[in-house]
């Protein structure tokens, strides 16, 4: 039986045992690492000490809101691998002591287990584990209800106010220990965002490509990043030596603006010049602004960016827009704008400018002849020239291809421009030496004056073009001060390339022939076919005047044709009727020549005509072999062997590597009429033509020599074994029914040399 005293015992044993388990708590406070070690210290006091069934320790996931078991310890934990308890008042897992206690953050005391409808649930494992009294006792952690300490008892009624007070007293020990591991968690992860957030703008600061300073108002610099040790070239001590006013270039005159802007606004940003530790001054962006320290003092942080390479690449990308890059000289665009300068400068002062055209005469031919690359090296050899013929004040500017354009400005008179116009054109037709080849170049130059000429940009170009090309029309390597009439003239070239156009069609177009003959018997051996255009209001055109044309409007290649046909046709018939016996030349230009049908139109003249291959002879000027010799051999090749022959004409006046000359599949050198002219007396000409010979010769070559005139030219020719002439002193280019007069009246009636 039990009996007051043993009651009192319990109660006193009970306390005794709770008494110690609090003071094991505290322990157990201060000495655990962490929260679930002091929770798990907790469970196991309570039952080695407080001598319960079993403690375990319920916590609210912070995340999700739900309940879940956290520590355990005692007999029946293992219930708790599958208990479920919710938050929720609803559910009825809810509405236990633990639920309660967590929700409404009060102790729930069960006095009667195995008796309370809060526990009915829990009945079963009670009656297993023999429990009879729980304790639920909400743990705070910084006021805050973050779990519930469950405690099972074996006796029943035991939750006297002493005790409650207790074991109240024992949850606030293990909620204090909770607050304080919340708050050194919290402190903990302060100080790791801390230091995070350092790091972060440790490494934006030190890895920045832009130096960054921070300057105290006195100009001091307090502080800088390695970029601004790279940019300014220098230590940070030194960076800190200097102070902002040692960085600054103080000469750019931006400076007093740029301190006035961000003492007005708190900012600045914008362009300044800056100096390197060696005094090297460089552009750079500046960007500052004016803050306050958590102290309350004042600084100023400086990004600057060391702009150097931008500014180069924009200037070179400035420079390129506005240069030709062969050359270097400015281009049209440069052109036009310092020509409309020069013109509101003139138009101000009351003074005149010229502006000049100049192009390179027959470049085209010297492009297509040496090709493109050599063509560039001339081109910047010129430039190179006639830079040295103009002030720095003037503009030279290269329009592309073979076009340059130069402004004089400033000058008293139109005048002034004709000894810059004579030095531009003297400084072309001097020799130009490419590698071991030397060529000669000339210009034409057009020249239009402010204000005679037009007064605004446009005017001046079209005008100093069309003198240009009246320049070239008058016979190139010259000047030409525009005149209103020249666009006249303009007119009519074109019109007469109209014309040209029509004049197969309209049967405008003739032949000429002029017989060609041997020095030895002054018989005829040839003839030599020569076009000619009978225009119906122009009269006779000669060949020199509208070849050129045909020849840059490409309709060479069809007048050509006509050409070929019809001496083919005509040598056919004067053979036929016996009246020759020799080939007809053909004159064949470099155009027409490199035609990939070329063989093909020769071998349906020949048949049409029913011409035979060997009394057809076409000339070709040496220009043909300066380019790509490859294919032109194999022209040349395919022509012979049809049996056709083949003459270089005008020999001597191009530049022949004799190299190459061997190896033509050529048959006759015809001599350049410029070298016959003034022999025997002329001794420059005696000695080429002589020369010519020997070597035309000694290559296995027929020479002809064109332009006879004289007895004496042709008496010294002979002398020097040339073989055959042609000429005035023989018989004129005539019209076919001429020539077959000529030829029937037995040609080669010309005088023997005496
Ligand atoms: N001063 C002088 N000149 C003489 C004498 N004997 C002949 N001539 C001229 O010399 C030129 C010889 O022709 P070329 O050198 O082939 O020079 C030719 C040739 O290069 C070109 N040409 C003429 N017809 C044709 C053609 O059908 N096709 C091509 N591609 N060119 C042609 O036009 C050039 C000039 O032809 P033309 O005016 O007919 O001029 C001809 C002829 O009339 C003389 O004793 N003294």
């Amino acid at each position: 039986m039990t009996t007051d005293i043993d009651i009192a015992h319990a109660k006193i044993h009970r306390l005794s045992r709770l008494y110690l388990t609090l003071s094991r708590c505290n322990q157990a406070v201060l000495e655990s690492a962490s929260e679930s070690d002091l929770l798990a210290s907790a469970c196991q006091i309570a039952v080695d000490a407080g001598e319960l069934a079993m403690a375990w320790v319920a916590t609210i996931d912070p995340e999700t809101g739900t309940i879940r078991v956290a520590e355990r310890f005692g007999r029946g934990v293992e219930y708790l691998e599958s208990v479920q308890i919710s938050p929720d008042a609803e559910d009825p897992n809810g509405r236990g002591p633990t639920g309660t206690a967590l929700r409404e953050g009060h102790p729930v005391w069960c006095d009667n287990f195995m008796r309370d409808p809060r526990t009915a649930q829990w009945h079963a494992l009670g009656e297993r584990f023999g429990w009879s009294a729980s304790a639920s006792l909400p743990l705070t952690s910084n006021g805050h209800v973050v779990g519930a300490l469950n405690l099972y008892l074996t006796q029943q009624n035991a939750f006297d106010a002493a005790t409650r007070e207790l074991l109240g007293e024992i949850a606030a020990v293990i909620s204090f220990g909770l607050g304080r591991f919340a708050l050194e968690a919290a402190r903990q992860e302060a100080e790791d965002r801390l230091r995070d957030s350092e790091d972060r703008y440790r490494s934006i600061v030190e890895h920045s490509r832009d130096a960054i300073l921070l300057t105290a108002p006195d100009g001091r610099i307090l502080a800088a990043n390695p970029a601004a040790c790279r940019i300014f070239g220098c230590t940070e001590s030194d960076i800190l030596r200097l102070g902002r006013n040692g960085l600054v270039d103080t000469a750019d005159p931006r400076v007093t603006a740029a301190v006035e802007e961000r003492r007005r606004t708190g900012s600045f940003s914008g362009e300044l010049t800056m100096r390197r530790y060696d005094g090297e001054r460089f552009p750079a962006e500046l960007s500052t602004s004016v803050f306050q320290t958590h102290s309350g003092e004042v600084r100023t942080s400086m990004l600057i960016r060391d702009v150097t390479e931008r500014k180069r690449n924009e200037a070179q990308l400035a420079y390129l827009a506005q240069h030709d890059a062969l050359t270097g000289l400015p281009n049209r665009l440069l052109l036009t704008d310092r020509l409309n300068l020069a013109i509101a400068q003139a138009e101000r002062d009351g003074t005149s400018l010229a502006l000049m055209f100049l192009d390179l005469d027959r470049f085209k031919q010297v492009n297509d002849l040496m090709g493109h690359e050599l063509g560039d090296q001339v081109l910047h050899q010129a430039a190179q020239r006639l830079k040295a013929c103009v002030r720095a004040s003037d503009t030279l500017s290269r329009q592309g291809g073979d076009e340059f354009l130069i402004v004089l400005p400033n000058i008293g008179s139109p005048e002034t421009a004709v000894p810059v116009a004579r030095k531009l054109l003297d400084t072309l037709i001097t020799p130009f030496s490419l590698g071991d080849r030397e060529m000669v170049l000339s210009g034409s130059i057009g020249i239009a004056c402010y204000p005679e000429d037009g007064t605004d940009a446009d005017s001046l170009l079209r005008n100093a073009d069309a003198a240009m090309y009246v320049a070239k029309d008058l016979g190139r390597n010259r000047y030409q001060f525009y005149s209103p009439a020249m666009n006249e003239r303009i007119r009519e070239r074109l019109m007469l390339e109209i014309d040209l156009r029509r004049a197969i069609e309209r049967g405008q177009l003739f032949l000429n022939y002029q017989p060609q003959f041997a020095f030895t018997n002054r018989l005829v051996i040839g003839l030599e076919a020569l076009a000619r255009w009978q225009h119906p209001t122009l009269g006779l055109i000669p060949p020199d005047q509208f070849i050129p044309m045909a020849e840059n409007s490409g309709l060479i290649v069809p007048i050509g044709a006509w050409v070929l046909e019809t001496a083919c046709q005509q040598q056919a018939a004067w053979i036929a009727e016996g009246l020759i016996d020799g080939p007809m030349a053909v004159n064949v230009s470099m155009h027409q020549f490199r035609q990939p049908d070329f063989i093909e139109r020769v071998t349906d003249a020949l048949s049409r005509s029913g011409l035979s291959a060997c009394h057809l002879e076409l000339e070709v000027t040496e220009s043909v072999f300066m380019q790509d010799l490859d294919r032109v051999m194999q022209t040349l090749e395919a022509l012979r062997s049809l049996g056709v022959r083949l003459s270089i004409d005008d020999f001597g006046t191009g530049y022949s590597s004799l190299s190459h000359l061997k190896k033509l599949p050529i048959y006759r050198l015809k001599i350049d009429q410029s070298f016959i002219q003034g022999l025997p007396l002329d001794q420059e000409n005696a000695a080429i033509a002589g020369a010519i010979i020997s070597m035309g010769k000694r290559l296995g070559f027929e020479v002809l020599a064109e332009g006879v005139e004289t007895q004496e030219q042709a008496r010294y020719l002979h002398s020097l074994e040339c073989d055959a002439g042609q000429g005035y002193l023989f018989a004129r280019p005539m019209a076919a029914r001429e020539c077959t007069d000529f030829l029937r009246d037995g040609a080669g009636a010309t005088p023997a040399p005496s």
